[in-house]
């Protein structure tokens, strides 16, 4: 049995990604959508601030326009994303009404970081949806009005980063990312099976950056480059991140609870 680990998390971010939320044949995962707001309301009612990062619009979106594939076409992904973000909302609402709790979309983009007068609004925003009792802020890039040209000006790039950035704006004690595998591993396992887990990283490494490779379904984005670079961001930050499996979010009560699961970046190990 691994030591247990010091985690300190008054104030959580956590971030769920599109591959977690779907399932293979693109239908919506409601079991794991129905959990995650059982624990974060359970969270939430315990006297922690919690803030949910939600990817899957545009999944979301394929399924209600009974698309098999991505569109490849930018205008055509931030349409599918408007029609999926709406739908996405209505089952997190449903969801979490469960628990007498109501959800707060917000969905931003990078100005909140290049604009003062933007910084400002949405720190506000937060400060006023984390001082409320009942209100889980559920945030996700306004996909309408970015493009994923990488030199576009207004674009996060992806939702692992947007989620580090908002872990930093609300002083986050925790970022926890959920995604569609157990953690951070030597390769990528879906192509090297005998890649192993490892269960701490406090610096990211040449040898870390190499092991990191790209999305793993047709839903998901950026793999684990982009949760690198959102690690990168949250040690710098002295903040510290866990990237495991959100196929049961329950682990989340084990994570809090300093068990050894996923992968833990911290400065602190
Ligand atoms: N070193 C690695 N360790 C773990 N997963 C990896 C690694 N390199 C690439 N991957 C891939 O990254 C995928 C998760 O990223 P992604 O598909 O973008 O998920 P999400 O939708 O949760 O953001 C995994 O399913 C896996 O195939
Ligand atoms: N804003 C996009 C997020 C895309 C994204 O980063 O997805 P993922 O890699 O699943 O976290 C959407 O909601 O579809």
């Amino acid at each position: 049995m691994q030591n247990k680990r010091q985690i300190y998390a008054d104030r959580i971010v956590v971030k769920v990604g599109t591959s977690t939320l779907i399932h293979h044949n693109s239908k919506i995962n409601s079991s794991v959508i129905k959990q995650l707001a059982k624990v974060l309301s359970t969270l939430k009612k315990d006297g922690k601030d919690v803030v949910l990062v939600s990817s899957g619009a545009i999944g979301v979106g394929m399924g209600v326009l009974g698309l098999d594939q991505r569109p490849v076409k930018i205008s055509k992904q931030q349409a599918v994303a408007a029609v999926g973000q709406a739908e996405l909302m209505q089952i997190y609402n449903e969801a979490f009404h469960e628990y007498d709790m109501s959800v707060a979309q917000m969905l931003i983009t990078k100005d909140i970081i290049d604009y003062p007068e933007s910084h400002t609004n949405v720190m506000n925003s937060f400060q006023e949806l984390l001082s409320m009792d009942n209100t889980i802020p559920i945030v996700n890039e306004n996909d309408t009005v970015t493009v994923s040209e990488l030199d576009h000006h207004t674009k996060f790039g992806d939702n692992d980063q947007l989620s580090a950035i908002v872990t930093n704006l609300v002083d986050a004690d925790l970022l926890i990312m959920l995604s569609d595998i157990d953690g951070f591993y030597s390769a990528n396992p879906n192509k090297v099976p005998d890649a192993k887990l490892i269960g701490t990283i406090g610096e990211i490494a040449p040898e870390i950056v190499a092991a990191a490779g790209g999305h793993g379904t047709k839903f998901g984005t950026g793999g684990m480059t982009t949760k690198l670079k959102a690690a990168q961001r949250i040690l710098k930050h002295n903040q510290q991140m866990v990237l495991t499996n959100g196929k049961d979010p329950e682990i989340i009560f084990n994570i809090l609870a300093g068990e050894p699961v996923g992968t833990l970046f911290s400065k602190n190990i």
